[in-house]
């Protein structure tokens, strides 16, 4: 693997690397650059002095281009599969749907050509006007996690780029290969040199310096809140612009009247799905009294008929290292301290030898957990959950909004009024009534408290990239 800096490829200027290992077998993958502050310098510099170029190009050559990207990715797209399956451990329909993420992405931020806008309002006097342009920032920095690692590098590169801003990429030290292979797609859909550059690195190592360095005009960034939170300390040296996807800590709300089987159905897809590495993962289970038991009974079985193990062959893969693997016997065993009740999973599976060094954990849940546990308020990333009774509406509302992520959150009942008195209610960015997420292209991906600021997606994303000069003209 190589750096990408000012059009071509290069390794680090200390030859320094770091290792990548499998997340299925334990084992080393391959090694991939570390990068140096003179490296970080040479592609910041790179971007700084294309940006204008680029920008001056026009929207429409600018989305040819991203179009262009979309359809060798589309052709190549196998590859980029296998990248995801490989490196991250996702079992194969994930990373087909990853894929298809990518590619929408990169089609709804190429379709906003000819549609950037500003305004022209009147001055106070009838020969005055104040003319309001929307302009890049110039630099963008993109940080993106391990959990979708070419979905994100889309949903950060297509709307930086679209908007005429140049772009340095620093991907998940854990998922380096998919952002490398989507580098290459921009690289042969003609992307001018200096424009999108990719740096591979520790964020420990490299991260700040990047982040405070004068020619960065705006940090985008997802991953985790503590992350996050430095990032804002280091941007504020240069008043980079941030765009933050933090942390999530989905409830899952379960009415009476649910209808139960599709309850079931999005809640193994909302918990289980990539594992539940997944900042929209249901995080926390309420449900009401009445059905209580009767659900924990269905997603238990249906909890243990999931296959966990070969990303080919299984219905749920590994987590991503042995840091996320512990994490989880760390919560579960705290829940158990705590009085909790293991009602399925809590463990390592058995698995054939070449995956046992894997970091594979059972689906689990558990009940007789309060509501003030790390199990209900710290973000588990995993395919863990704890499960709580409710007696009312209002307190499951109340429960629900009683965490310091507001991300995604669920609701599962038949009755309109309730659902949009929750519609109210929540304090979170996204609400899936009766529905499974994701979110969607063309949606605003944004949260409350500590889950980050700004957002992704939709035109409100897309502007997010954009700064509103204002001219005042006499005439
Ligand atoms: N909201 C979401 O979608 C996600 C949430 N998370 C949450 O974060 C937790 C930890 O996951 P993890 O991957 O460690 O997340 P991190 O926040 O540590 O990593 C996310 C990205 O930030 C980079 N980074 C790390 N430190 C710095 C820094 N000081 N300055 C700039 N960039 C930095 C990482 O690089 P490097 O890999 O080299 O450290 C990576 O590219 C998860 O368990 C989950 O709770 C994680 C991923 C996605
Ligand atoms: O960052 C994530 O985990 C994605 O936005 C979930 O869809």
């Amino acid at each position: 693997m190589k750096l990408f800096i000012n059009g071509s490829w290069c390794s680090s200027s200390s030859g320094n690397t770091i290792e990548k290992l499998s997340p299925v077998t334990g084992k080393k993958m391959y090694n991939f650059p570390a990068a140096t502050k003179d490296d970080v310098d040479n592609a910041i510099d790179a971007a700084y002095n294309s940006w204008e170029k680029w920008y001056s190009l026009g929207s429409v050559s600018r989305s040819k281009i991203i179009y262009k990207a979309k359809d060798l990715i589309e052709k190549n797209r196998k590859q980029l599969e296998d990248i995801l399956v490989k490196e991250n451990g996702k079992i194969r329909p994930e990373a087909v749907g990853e894929v298809d993420g990518v590619i929408d992405q990169l089609q709804y931020y190429a379709e906003f050509a000819r549609k950037i806008t500003g305004d022209i309002v009147e001055g106070e006097k009838a020969n005055r006007k104040i003319l309001q342009y929307k302009v890049p920032y110039g630099v963008v920095v993109a940080i993106t996690p391990w959990n979708f690692p070419a979905a994100m590098v889309a949903r950060k590169i297509a709307p930086a780029l679209m908007t005429g801003n140049s772009v340095v990429l620093k991907p998940s030290s854990d998922t380096p290969g998919s952002a490398e292979f989507l580098v290459k797609m921009f690289l042969k859909a003609g992307i001018p040199k200096g424009v999108l550059n990719l740096v591979t690195g520790k964020g420990s190592e490299i991260g700040d310096y990047i982040i405070a360095h004068k020619k960065v005009s705006l940090v985008s960034m997802t991953g985790s809140t503590f992350t996050g939170q430095r990032i804002m300390e280091k941007a504020s040296s240069n008043m980079a612009k941030l765009i933050l996807e933090l942390g999530g800590k989905a409830p899952f709300m379960v009415w009476e009247d649910a209808d139960l089987n599709t309850a079931l159905k999005v809640f193994m897809w909302a918990k289980y799905s990539n594992s539940g590495q997944s900042c929209i993962a249901a995080e926390r289970l309420y449900v009401h009294e009445r059905v209580f038991d009767k659900f924990m009974k269905m997603i238990a079985e249906a909890s243990r008929k999931l296959t966990v193990g070969d990303p080919e062959k299984a219905k749920m893969g590994p987590l991503i290292n042995k840091a996320a693997l512990a994490n989880m016997s760390k919560y579960v065993d705290e829940a158990k301290a705590e009085g909790g009740k293991v009602i399925t999973g809590g463990g390592k599976p058995k698995l054939s030898k070449e995956l046992k060094e894997g970091y594979f954990y059972e689906p689990t849940i558990v009940t007789g957990v309060s509501q003030e546990s790390k199990l209900f308020q710290e973000e588990v990333f995993g395919p863990v959950i704890g499960a709580a009774k409710v007696s009312s509406f209002d307190e499951m509302l109340e429960k629900a909004n009683d965490s310091k992520y507001g991300l995604a959150s669920y609701l599962f009942t038949k009755d309109f009024k309730l659902a949009n008195k929750a519609a109210e209610a929540v304090r979170f960015g996204e609400l899936y009534i009766n529905m499974p997420g994701p979110e969607a292209s063309q949606g605003y991906h944004t949260g409350f408290r500590l889950t980050g600021q700004a957002g992704e997606g939709s035109k409100y994303g897309i502007a997010e990239y954009l700064k509103l000069k204002n001219v005042y003209i006499e005439y």
